[in-house]
């Protein structure tokens, strides 16, 4: 899928992708990269990054791939530091890396609610930190998008991620009113059921009835995740902060859940 932007439209700029060797994150990795930025890709496991890299590297992009772990606060300023002083601060920040597991709240244990609630809304509430940090202190504007889930109508089957991305949805709105004064804007895009590799971590036939019940009758492409995040990133969307967009053929209005 090509991108409808124009192509020079991040030049100059470095966004930073969590998660960006996987998944949607890389397909906004290489969206933004096709669209000039210079691009960070940032995850735990640098043998994913580094080939992840290695190929966008040969479609011509300038990527650079950065260990990190967003639940570690410790990481999370090492990195920044890091990308300073090698030349890649970032001008755009994309909060992708994220994840939960199934199970039902009554059997959640609190190490397990504690999990994903860290690495949802602390690792998210981490980052945007730093990187806000950095651009205030330079007088600097930047732009922050926040990948959530569809979560309208709650998520039976996730309620710490439910929980979690809820409190980012928030995190955008209050954030954005916090570091406006400084130009930096802060969204949140909220996917359906997109088709990555992830999924592999979640029942078929829970999947494809939650489908069905979608006025849009198939799941999403992270190229169109990666479509919205560069809109919302980028000078087109100037008047927008502290909105999150569904993006999920439709799920927000007839919870497609199909544990529900
Ligand atoms: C049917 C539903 C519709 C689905 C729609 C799906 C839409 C969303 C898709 C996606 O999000 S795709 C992203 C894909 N990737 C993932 O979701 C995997 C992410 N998971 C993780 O990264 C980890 O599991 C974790 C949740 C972050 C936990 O990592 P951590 O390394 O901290 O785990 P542990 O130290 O092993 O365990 C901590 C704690 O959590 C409990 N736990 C972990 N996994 C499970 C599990 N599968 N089931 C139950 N409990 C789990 C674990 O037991 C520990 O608790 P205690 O035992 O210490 O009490
Ligand atoms: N696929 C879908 O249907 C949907 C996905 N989402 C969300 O979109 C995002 C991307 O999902 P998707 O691409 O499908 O799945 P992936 O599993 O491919 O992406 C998750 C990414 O997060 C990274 N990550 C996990 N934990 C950490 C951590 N502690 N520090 C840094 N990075 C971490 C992983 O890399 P590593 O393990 O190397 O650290 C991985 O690259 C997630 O937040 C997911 O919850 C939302 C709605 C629907």
């Amino acid at each position: 899928m090509m991108s409808i932007f124009a192509k020079d439209l991040f030049k100059g700029q470095v966004a930073l992708v969590t998660g960006g060797g996987t998944g949607i994150g890389f397909a906004i990795a290489r969206t933004l990269g096709q669209l000039g930025a210079r691009v960070v890709i940032a995850a735990r496991a640098l043998d994913k990054l580094e080939s992840a890299a290695e190929q966008l590297t040969a479609g011509g992009m300038a990527v650079l791939a950065a260990e990190v772990n967003i639940r570690d606060a410790e990481s999370v300023n090492a990195l920044f530091a890091r990308l300073e002083s090698e030349g890649w601060q970032p001008d755009l920040l994309v909060n992708n890396a994220g994840g939960q597991f199934t199970s039902p709240a009554l059997s959640m244990s609190p190490n397990g609610f504690r999990a994903v609630v860290d690495l949802n809304l602390q690792g998210t509430f981490q980052m945007s930190q730093a990187f806000a940090r950095q651009r205030i202190s330079q007088a600097r504007p930047g732009s922050i998008v926040n990948i959530v889930l569809c979560l309208e109508q709650g998520i039976p089957g996730m309620a710490h991620a439910a929980a979690a991305r809820a409190g980012v949805v928030n995190l955008t709105k209050t954030l954005s009113w916090e570091w406006a004064e400084h130009g930096i804007r802060v969204n949140a895009v909220a996917p359906g059921t997109i088709a990555t590799s992830g999924l592999e971590n979640y029942d078929a036939d829970n999947l494809q009835a939650g489908i069905d019940r979608l006025p849009i009758r198939r799941m999403g492409q992270s190229e169109e995740v990666a479509e919205a995040v560069a809109y919302l990133a980028s000078p087109a969307a100037s008047f927008i902060t502290g909105i999150t967009l569904p993006l999920d053929g439709g799920e927000h209005m007839t919870g497609a859940n199909p544990q529900r």
